[in-house]
């Protein structure tokens, strides 16, 4: 049967052969002629065989109906009054037998009734024309048996079938009119592709259809396409095959619409969530609202296939008999819900799965979450614990009073090759260099440092890490800042910033002097902050005041630094012979004193910041420089070994610390050694040529990091701890006034004005072995701005100790006290010795009036004095009192003559007045002063003073050997 439909399917196609297709029309076309012909003798009874016979031609058949009046009579018969006047056919005429009695228009009305009226049964029609002869009546043929169909299912009392779907049905007015029928059974692809032509050809017809008379409209749907195509395949069938043919097409057309529907709703169930529950519950199913109406649908589409098929066999020729239901379709139905169902199982239980799964996932993804949450707090821990650890190993470097190093690497200079970097690697606190291979056995050798800072580390990144010790300073304690490095690792740049300054790229100096400036708004009013600042240069062991007439000055906010600073870097680019070189080749220190008063308890807070960009630390040996550059070079390298030396001592935990080795160990004397706070930031290149300055610096770095200077402390006094000090000085003024005379001089050993003296080889003394000293005469301070000032009192102390290079002064821990003016003895001259750095502080008690003239010898003071004719004083340094507190000589005046600059005040450290200390005339007014004295014994102990010539024009000293 398949195969049937198939070939059916393919003749509608037009696959067939043209002649066979032909034949059978014709074949076909003749049967329903004799059975319209027959059907119309049957109807209207009274016609004659020779005006329509049984079985007629196609031209007698056309003849015979040409008038219209048998085919308005038939349907007259059928539907009573459908054409109330049939032309030729009265009581009173009789119709001519061949029809010519009356005029061809008279016929045409009657044919144009009849069409008209079968018309608006929505029966098909056809055209006069096709009556004339040579016109085609398979249309009259369909025509007519399409009446018969009609009339015969009106006489059935079943509901009249439209030949194309419709069901007639009557309508209030006695018409009848077309239900529409559900076109969505039918797979209309399937339609299209197999029977296009065939959908032409049934339309071809039914366009006619008009709903001038009908009550209400009608649509053509494809069921009525589906009518035609059936209608146009079976006219070339056999009347025996049809009901084979149509049944089979219907089976298919059953299939094809069950199983587009059932896809249809499957698809639909799925894809609704609502309909997704509703599969949860298969047993419901069907009695749901939605699959009950999509029941009902399914069971009208049924009913309209089958009255489909019911009405196709109407097609039959004179089959009247309606086609039954095939239980066996009934089955399919049922089979096909079952397996709806089945599935609908199925999909509900992997929904279910799905649940399962999607459940498990979420109890996964929570647990997941959990050990994230607790990894990540576990890891910010860590973080915590990191920062923790180094804070404490800082606060533990703090109180061993360590040096603190940090390490920072230079990143590579615009227009350099980048390709290969003598840094391996950086870590927080380690640096990892390549290295020849006698460094380590793989090539690298890593260095630990508090901090390390890679290439890309920003200046505020630098800064904001050193700023807590930088504010200690407002605290009171003394803290040192020095960058190291070779000539070009960045240390200008780290300290100062870049020569173009952004706000970004501002240096260490800049920031920490704003930050200080912050902090002193913010304490406004609970403590009163004084600062100031002082530049200094040390070039060639010389020390300079980068700021002329200003040793020290005043300053209230950062823009009067920034002024400063400038003022400084013009006077060293003016001062230099080599400009460029210049800052490469000398120490520069910006130093900030900080004094603080609180505002409620009176403590006296004094703190004092040095911050030093040394000069480049490249070897001298390797330079191969000539001339000044040499000298330049090795004045830097004799400094900078200095502060090898110091550092190396320091860390030895040596008695002796050679700080008056060189200006720069001198200067930063205080926080090398003191208990201050120190940070040496060194300074790398990442270039492969500078590895060998890159380790040996980094060495020297380590070294330094490994010194402890115990624990920092802070400079502060409360009010009864100054008053003690007044007093204290008072008593000691009011002491020394009394041993003013040689002879009554004695020191006690916890007097501040102890000294003890060495000099030559001598090992150094004890009390016991207290020395006189040798007076000098006649020194007087004269007060540029006050020139008739009374000359104040001066001590000189310290102790003269000795190492390799020269004599120096040590400054030594003690009780502190009130002064009125105290400096540095800078250069001095004793006996035939010729002291340069001595560094002897000299003091001036706040209500002196005069300088000490004299030094005696306690044991001996009648075997005395000397006179220094020639010393001059460097005065520099305010920021710490000292003394000696258990040592041994006395120095309780001495006689010098004074030049340079220093700075008066008290304890409070002001803008200075400038003023000059210079000597008189000593060689004239003194007795003492032609007279050569004696040391009778130069033993290590005893110390002469002597005259050693003039003064030369600046003041400075003439040569003493
Ligand atoms: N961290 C940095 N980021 C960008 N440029 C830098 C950095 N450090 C240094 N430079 C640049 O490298 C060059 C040399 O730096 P700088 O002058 O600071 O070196 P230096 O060690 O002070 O040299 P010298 O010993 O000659 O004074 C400058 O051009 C500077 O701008």
């Amino acid at each position: 049967m398949e195969a049937v439909v198939e070939e059916v399917l393919r003749r509608g196609n037009g696959s067939v052969g043209d002649d066979d297709v032909a034949a059978r029309r014709a074949e076909e076309a003749e049967i329903r002629r004799h059975d319209a012909a027959s059907w119309l003798r049957k109807t209207v009874g009274v016609v004659c065989a020779k005006d329509l016979p049984e079985e007629p031609s196609e031209e007698e058949f056309q003849l015979g109906l040409r008038n219209g009046i048998v085919l308005c009579n038939a349907l007259n018969k059928v539907q009573p009054g459908a054409i109330p006047k049939v032309v030729g056919v009265s009581s009173d005429s009789a119709v001519p037998a061949d029809g010519s009695a009356l005029c061809a228009y008279q016929y045409f009305e009657n044919l144009r009734n009849f069409v008209v009226a079968v018309q608006d049964f929505g029966l098909p029609t056809f055209d006069v024309c096709d009556l004339e002869k040579g016109g085609k009546s398979v249309r009259v043929v369909d025509c007519i048996l399409a009446l018969k169909s009609f009339s015969e299912s009106k006489k059935t009392g079943r509901q009249a079938s439209c030949k194309y779907g419709g069901i007639l049905k009557p309508s209030a007015s006695g018409n009848y009119f077309i239900l529409k029928n559900s076109d969505a059974f039918m797979n209309k692809n399937n339609m299209r592709n197999h029977s296009a032509e065939a959908i032409q050809n049934g339309f071809s017809g039914e366009q006619n259809l008009s709903t001038d008379n009908f009550s209400e409209p009608r649509e053509l749907t494809s069921s009525n396409s589906l009518s035609a195509l059936i209608h146009t395949i079976l006219l070339d069938k056999k009347p025996e095959e049809i009901p084979l043919i149509v049944e089979s097409l219907l089976t298919k057309v059953i299939q094809e619409y069950e199983h587009h529907f059932t896809n249809q709703k499957l698809l639909e169930s799925m894809g609704d969530l609502k309909g997704i529950e509703s599969f949860s519950k298969p047993d419901m199913l069907l009695e749901s609202d939605h699959s009950t109406s999509d029941q009902v649908k399914m069971d009208e589409e049924k009913q309209n296939i089958l009255n489909m098929k019911g009405k196709v066999s109407f097609v039959r020729h004179g089959s009247a008999a309606v086609q039954q239901f095939q239980p066996e379709r009934e089955i399919n139905f049922d089979l096909q819900h079952k397996q709806i169902r089945e599935l609908r199982g199925t999909v509900s239980s992997i929904k279910h799965g799905m649940e399962q799964l999607k459940l498990q996932y979420s109890e996964e993804f929570n647990k997941l979450g959990k050990h994230l949450y607790t990894i990540s707090n576990a890891a910010s821990g860590y973080h915590k614990v990191l920062e923790e650890n180094r804070k404490l190993y800082n606060q533990i470097q703090d109180l061993k009073g360590n040096i603190r190093v940090y390490c920072r690497v230079r990143p590579f200079l615009p227009g350099q090759a980048r390709s290969f970097s003598s840094v391996a690697g950086i870590e927080e606190r380690t640096i990892t260099i390549v290295t020849p291979t006698k460094y380590g056995k793989d090539g690298s050798k890593s260095f630990t440092f508090n901090k390390v800072f890679g290439p890309a580390a920003t200046q505020d990144e630098v800064f904001s890490d050193m700023q807590p010790l930088i504010r200690s300073v407002l605290d009171g304690f003394n803290v040192c800042i020095f960058a190291y490095g070779q000539t070009g690792s960045g240390k200008t740049y780290t300290m100062s910033g870049p020569k173009a300054l952004t706000e970004e790229s501002l240096g260490v100096n800049y920031r920490a002097l704003n930050d200080l400036f912050n902090l002193k708004a913010q304490r406004k009013g609970t403590i009163d902050y004084d600062i100031s600042v002082q530049m200094i240069e040390i070039y060639n062991e010389q020390k300079g005041l980068a700021v002329p007439d200003a040793s020290i000055v005043h300053v209230t906010s950062t823009s009067d630094v920034v002024e400063l600073m400038n003022q400084g870097q013009k006077n060293r680019a003016v001062g230099s012979t080599a400009i460029n070189d210049r800052s490469s080749r000398s120490h520069s220190c910006l130093t900030v004193h900080v004094h603080g008063r609180d505002l409620t308890s009176g403590t006296i807070l004094r703190g004092c910041m040095h911050l030093v960009d040394l000069a480049g630390s490249e070897r001298v040996d390797k330079s191969e420089v000539v001339g000044d550059r040499l000298k330049e070079a090795q004045y830097i390298n004799k400094s900078l070994s200095a502060l090898g030396d110091v550092i190396a001592s320091l860390s030895q935990k040596n008695s002796h610390v050679p700080y008056r080795n060189s200006k720069l160990t001198q200067l930063l004397q205080d926080s090398l050694g003191g208990q201050a706070k120190t940070l040496m930031f060194v300074h790398i290149s990442p270039e492969p040529d500078a590895t060998g300055e890159t380790i040996s610096t980094l060495k020297f770095a380590e070294r330094v990091a490994s010194v402890e200077l115990g624990a920092a402390k802070a400079n502060k006094e409360g009010s009864e701890i100054r008053e003690l000090k007044e007093q204290i000085a008072c008593l000691k003024a009011a002491l020394v006034k009394k041993e003013g005379e040689p002879e009554n001089i004695l020191c006690t050993q916890s007097s501040p004005s102890i000294y003890r003296i060495r000099k030559g080889n001598a090992t150094p003394v004890v009390a016991k072995d207290r020395q006189p000293m040798e007076e000098v005469q006649n020194l007087e301070v004269q007060n540029i701005s006050t020139p008739t000032q009374k000359r104040p009192k001066l001590h000189l102390s310290g102790i003269l100790t000795e190492n390799n290079s020269s004599n120096s002064v040590e400054n030594c821990n003690g009780p502190q006290k009130e002064i009125g003016l105290r400096g540095v003895v800078d250069k001095m001259a004793i006996g035939d010795n010729h002291f340069e750095n001595s560094n002897s502080v000299l003091e001036v008690e706040p209500d002196s009036t005069q300088l000490p003239t004299s030094f005696y010898q306690r044991d001996n003071p009648a075997q005395q004095s000397c006179r220094a004719e020639s010393v001059l004083l460097d005065l520099y340094g305010f920021d710490s009192v000292t003394s000696c507190s258990n040592q041994e000589m006395v120095m309780p005046t001495m006689g010098v003559k004074a030049s340079g600059i220093a700075n008066r005040g008290t304890s409070t450290i002001k803008k200075p007045e400038v003023i000059s200390m210079r000597s008189t005339n000593l060689a004239s007014k003194s007795p003492l002063s032609q007279k050569k004295l004696q040391t009778p014994n130069r033993s290590r102990n005893q110390l002469t003073l002597s005259s050693i010539g003039g003064r030369t024009p600046n003041g400075k000293l003439s040569s003493a050997k």
